[in-house]
């Protein structure tokens, strides 16, 4: 018999299993830990010092519970790293994404984005939306801040899918900024995390609600009276100042 090469591929394994299974209110963050965003964008995990000084374990995710474990066998430094190495698929590309529409319903975000070409790309290929976020400011220094580049993202996909942004928004007038500049909505992951640490459940909800009532008084300071009514003239950027 002739032999077949054995190609065990953990995402595309993992999509398979995981992606059916799934239902609205919980795609969005498996997306983002596990599909596209370090996958397409990021092949591999950046140098987290901080994770290699703190022997960093990668969580026992739910969603994968008798799919994938995250235990490696690592001695020393940021297991996360460990684990990524075993896991990650460096050959992801663009034609995964027609792949990935083919074993599921939900709307697929790409997330990551931070230049005009892959906004491009992404509309070309019809994803949901598109994602502005540099992960954090975890995969490399000095990328651009996400706030400073949405209006190239925004131009580029040219109202054809919504914009998201993330990163480093921490106050309700963060969130207005971005929507004047033209993003449909703001994500937020340390701030949530920060309220879990310092009171579970009800710390989450008081972040939410902080970041609510700033932005409602952002709104009603600026003359706003809906979401709609906040447009590009309610924010100067370093750029209109050189014009
Ligand atoms: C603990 C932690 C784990 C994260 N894991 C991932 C990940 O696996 N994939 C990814 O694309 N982004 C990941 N991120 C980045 C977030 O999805 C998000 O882009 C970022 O936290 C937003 O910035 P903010 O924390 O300043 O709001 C992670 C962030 C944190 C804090």
């Amino acid at each position: 018999m002739a032999s077949e090469p054995v190609n065990v591929n953990e995402f595309r394994e993992l999509a398979r299993q995981v992606l059916p299974k799934m239902f609205y209110p919980t795609y969005l963050r498996a997306l983002w830990r596990t599909l596209l965003p370090d996958a397409m964008l990021a092949p591999r995990l950046g140098r987290r010092e901080a994770d290699i000084k703190n022997r960093m374990v990668a969580p026992q995710l739910k969603n994968f519970e008798g799919i994938l474990s995250t235990d490696v066998n690592s001695d020393e430094g940021s297991k996360v790293e460990a684990f990524v190495k075993e896991t990650f698929d460096a050959s992801l590309c663009w034609e995964d994404i027609e792949w990935l529409k083919s074993i599921t319903n939900l709307p697929i975000l790409i997330k990551g984005v931070l230049t005009h070409e892959v906004a491009r790309k992404a509309v070309e290929v019809v994803v949901a939306g598109i994602v502005v976020s540099n992960h954090g400011g975890h995969q490399l220094d000095y990328t651009p801040t996400t706030i400073s580049v949405l209006e190239e993202e925004v131009d580029a996909v040219g109202g054809k899918v919504p914009v998201l942004l993330d990163g480093g928004a921490r106050r309700g007038t963060d969130v207005f900024k971005a929507l004047a500049l033209g993003a449909q909505a703001v994500l937020v992951g340390r701030p949530v995390i920060y309220g879990l640490a310092a009171n579970g459940e009800h710390g989450v909800r008081r972040v939410i609600e902080m970041l609510k009532d700033e932005f409602e008084l952002t709104m009603a300071l600026c003359g706003c009276p809906g979401v709609m009514d906040i447009t590009r003239s309610h924010v100067r950027t370093e750029c209109d100042s050189m014009l």
